[in-house]
């Protein structure tokens, strides 16, 4: 076996819910006839979902969701698999990025699986003569789902998409814990510093910021949370952080992360005030959280290390993680969220597939909630693999939780 095939044996080992879905979509083949076409990062749990999706009968074409997500020997690995074509590589560039997606789109999905809404964008752009074969889509993460909302409202988005990210099955375990731990894991292992006694400021407090703040706290790091959003601040404040605004907490954080999904977060307005060996990395959405622009075009020097670029400004190092995209995945030592918590969301995309793939058709052009069924087998499917029972309402308490007479 080669490494990506031993990447990924171990990411199989820890997907029990992946493993369960895949028994039952071997045996009843519900993908038959579909083509699924899919951007996200191509590695070795993405892998275990594109096999599931294979073994119900799908035929996958999938590229990258980030330039620097992809990891090459899982790509070329899943390239291997039966009904599988994957066009994405590490470090590539613009062009070679959206040439990929060309490729998945060449092959008319009629199912599509975004991480950031790229396929939906170019096919409502560039690539509008595939609308007719479309059923539907699903979409992985918080930023696209805003996007698509965007279009939805304006009328634009042609086909139903499944806003997988905003169920709670998803975020309450992939944007919390997963970028929790992988994001800081990502930072530890790629500067070798510690968090523990730092000044770590968290941009955001939105479902992965908390997960980083709480984290980060658990380490003994002193966090600061910046927000624009007064009910999430005072969430924050009362959830014992320090609360201010970037402009105040530059010149106090050692280390910052950003995950507001925003732009121009970090900007030259902040980097002269930072203190020298601040880290700036990013945890939210494209490179655009902290303005690696202004630092190219202002800093007085740059040093480039593996994933660590060092600028100079007014004679201080400033460290940018992973060129500002996402520090957990796009280090060359980032493994993305653990195992665990991806058995959870591909979980989720594999069933939510399924549902499209049947029902799509009867579905009009907008943002569609994850059905509760799938939400609750999936929960159910994880606990039962961890042993763990759980009580059931009895009729009584059904009654009572319904009625707006009983009680008062
Ligand atoms: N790193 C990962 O693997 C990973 C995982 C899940 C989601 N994401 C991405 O992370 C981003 C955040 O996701 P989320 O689910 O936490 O979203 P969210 O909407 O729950 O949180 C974002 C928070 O950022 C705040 N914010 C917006 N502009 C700000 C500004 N200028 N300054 C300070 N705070 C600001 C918002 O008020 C909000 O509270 C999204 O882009 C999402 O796609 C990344
Ligand atoms: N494509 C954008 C979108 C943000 S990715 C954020 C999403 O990545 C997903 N993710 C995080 N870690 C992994 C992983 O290890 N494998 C596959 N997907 C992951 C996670 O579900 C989250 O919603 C970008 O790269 O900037």
């Amino acid at each position: 076996m080669d490494s990506g095939e031993l990447k990924m044996g171990w990411a199989r080992q820890y997907m029990p819910v992946l493993a369960e879905i895949r028994k039952r979509f071997e045996a009843e083949k519900p993908l038959a006839g579909a083509t699924v076409g899919m951007a996200l990062h191509v590695e070795a749990k993405t892998a275990v979902l594109v096999e599931t999706m294979a073994a119900g009968g799908a035929e996958v074409h999938i590229t990258g969701c980030n330039p620097l997500s992809t990891q090459d020997d899982v790509a070329r690995a899943l390239g291997r698999v039966p009904g599988v074509h994957c066009y994405a590589t590490r470090a590539c560039s613009v062009d070679e990025y959206y040439d990929a997606m060309d490729k998945v789109l060449d092959a008319s999905p009629n199912i599509t699986i975004d991480d950031g809404m790229d396929l939906i964008h170019r096919i409502h752009t560039l690539r509008r003569d595939l609308l007719d074969t479309i059923i539907g889509g699903c979409e992985e993460t918080t930023t696209g789902i805003q996007r698509l909302r965007a279009m939805a409202e304006e009328g634009a988005l042609e086909f139903p998409v499944i806003a997988v990210n905003d169920t709670p099955m998803k975020r309450s375990f992939d944007n919390i814990h997963g970028t929790g731990e992988s994001a800081l894991s990502s930072i530890m292992i790629t500067t070798n510093t510690i968090i523990g006694g730092k000044w770590f400021v968290v941009a955001g407090y939105g479902y992965c910021g908390r997960g980083l703040a709480r984290m980060a706290h658990g380490l003994g790091a002193k966090v600061i949370v910046t927000e624009v959003d007064p009910r999430r601040a005072l969430e924050a404040h009362m959830d014992g952080y320090h609360v201010m605004t970037m402009k105040d907490a530059a010149a106090i954080g050692e280390i910052f992360v950003t995950t507001t999904g925003n732009t121009s977060i970090i900007t030259g307005e902040h980097f002269p005030l930072m203190r020298d060996g601040a880290i700036l990395a990013n945890a939210g959405h494209f490179n655009v959280e902290i303005d690696i622009p202004w630092l190219e075009e202002h800093a007085e020097e740059k040093e480039t290390r593996d994933s660590i670029d060092t600028y100079l400004v007014n004679g201080n190092r400033i460290s940018v993680l992973a060129e500002g995209r996402l520090v957990n995945l796009a280090t060359t030592k980032g493994m993305g969220h653990p195992v665990e918590v991806m058995d959870l969301s591909f979980a989720l995309q594999a069933l939510c597939t399924e549902y499209m793939y049947k029902n799509g058709g009867d579905l009009t052009g907008g943002v569609y909630e994850v059905p509760y069924e799938i939400d609750a087998t999936v929960a159910h499917l994880k606990l039962a693999s961890l042993g763990v029972t759980i009580d059931e309402l009895s009729e009584e308490q059904k009654t009572y939780l319904q009625s707006w007479t009983a009680g008062t």
